[in-house]
């Protein structure tokens, strides 16, 4: 059996002198799209950001190997979408995503390929501030899936979709994950949970 990509063992985290994550375990293998899913609360953004290494926690957390560190080698292995990023001002959304390409050498589609899945052709010379929520998020979506990547790592990826992009963005997470990606994300979208394996956070008591 293949190495799992997440190793996550009595993973626990305070903030605020209040505990968030208390003695919690996640395995994810190869090719698996993982829903965590719970209440507004329950620490699935902390989790998150423990395996993205943006969150010092106790317990164990390895990630394709190792303990999880926000370095670039390590971003160069994971994508994550998470809170909107900085546009680079004065570049357009079809060179963002040019850029995504130029900068990791290759990618999984064509800048002009990614237009057409994230339904982004007609707004391809706008800059991204100018676009409404959901086609940033789309744009965020598509520059993370474009470029190369073995885990993917998503905070509410339905935030500000529609539900006809929310169905479409369930058959590109299962095409990344059928190309040998894993992805893990945090959700309240049943759309996007239905194909997922689900992992259900509790309060830490
Ligand atoms: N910087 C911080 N300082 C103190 N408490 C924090 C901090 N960040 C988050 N928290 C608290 O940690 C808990 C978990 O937050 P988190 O964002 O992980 O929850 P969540 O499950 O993702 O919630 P939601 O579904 O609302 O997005 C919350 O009670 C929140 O108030």
């Amino acid at each position: 059996m293949s190495e799992p990509i997440i190793v996550a063992r009595d993973v626990g985290v305070e903030l605020g002198g209040a505990p968030v994550l208390r003695g919690v375990d996640l395995t994810v293998a190869p090719g698996e799209v993982v829903a965590v899913l719970g209440a507004n609360g329950v620490g699935k953004t902390t989790l998150l950001r423990c395996l993205a290494g943006l969150q010092q926690a106790t317990g164990e957390v390895s990630v394709l190997g190792r303990p999880p560190a926000d370095e670039p080698e390590f971003w160069r292995e994971v994508a994550m979408v998470g809170d909107e990023p900085a546009w680079y001002p004065g570049l357009s959304v079809r060179e963002h995503l040019e850029l995504m390409r130029a900068v990791h050498g290759s990618g999984r589609w064509e800048a002009r390929s990614a237009l057409e899945s994230f339904e982004l052709v007609g707004c391809a010379d706008r800059a991204p501030s100018s676009l409404s929520t959901g086609q940033r998020q789309r744009l965020s979506l598509a520059m993370a899936l474009l470029r190369p990547s073995r885990l993917l790592l998503l905070d509410e990826p339905e935030r500000g979709l529609d539900a006809a992009f929310r169905e479409r963005l369930a058959g590109l997470l299962a095409g990344y994950a059928a190309d040998g990606g894993t992805v893990v994300m945090v959700t309240h979208d049943p759309r996007l949970a239905e194909d997922a394996r689900h992992v259900a956070l509790e309060v830490a008591a």
